[in-house]
């Protein structure tokens, strides 16, 4: 008869689970960093994010976190179009610029941009960048859930992906 095996050592539980424990237990999840980019009646603004995902191929969808207490939240949200743009390890001080508390002029500023065809600002030299109109819009805890449906895909290139692990930047050749 099988039995559930009994290990010698007990687990170590983190429990309850405060905001510092899944911070600290997030901070061992390597992500690649993109800046988020979007412009229109609501106007330009652009923020770093890790919290990206594929949700589904069918059609093609991203999701993407965006706090609600962020500069950039009505911008995004009212203006309803939003570009993803995958960084490379050349764009590390741009992801400060646009993960700190710079004025929106300045982030702009520090990069080269083209319009994408739902008008966000494509970075120039980014991996690679999706051109997405947010379809669907959901609040979890202090965040903003953003459902993205891809309406383009610009650029491309191989150059090291940058990365953000145990609270620092790396970067990751293919
Ligand atoms: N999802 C988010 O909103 C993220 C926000 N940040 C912000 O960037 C700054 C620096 O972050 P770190 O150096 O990584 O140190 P940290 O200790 O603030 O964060 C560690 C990890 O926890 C997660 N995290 C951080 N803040 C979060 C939030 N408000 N909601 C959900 N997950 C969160 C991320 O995976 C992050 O890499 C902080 O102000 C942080 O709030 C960074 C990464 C993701
Ligand atoms: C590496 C990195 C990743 C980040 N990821 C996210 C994220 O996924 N979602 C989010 O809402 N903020 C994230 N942030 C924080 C935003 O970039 C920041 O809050 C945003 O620039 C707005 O700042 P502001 O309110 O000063 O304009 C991240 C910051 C850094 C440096």
């Amino acid at each position: 008869m099988n039995s559930i095996p009994s290990f010698a050592e007990p687990l170590d539980v983190i429990s309850p689970i405060t905001r510092e424990a899944f911070r600290d237990a997030m901070a061992k999840m390597v992500a690649a960093v993109n800046i988020i980019t979007t412009d229109g009646p609501a106007g330009r603004a652009g923020f770093a994010a890790t919290a990206v995902c594929s949700v589904t191929d069918s059609p093609a969808t991203l999701l993407i976190c965006l706090n609600r207490s962020a500069s950039v939240f009505d911008a995004v949200t009212q203006n309803g179009i939003v570009c993803v743009n995958v960084l490379s390890s050349s764009h590390e001080a741009l992801s400060g610029v646009f993960g700190g508390k710079t004025p929106v002029d300045e982030r702009f500023a520090a990069a080269e941009w083209r319009s994408g065809i739902t008008g966000a600002p494509v970075l120039s030299d980014a991996l690679v960048s999706f051109d997405c109109r947010i379809s669907e819009q959901c609040d979890i805890g202090t965040h903003r859930v953003l459902y993205c449906t891809v309406e383009g895909i610009h650029g491309g290139n191989d150059a090291e992906a940058l990365v953000y692990y145990r609270r620092a930047y790396g970067r990751i050749a293919s």
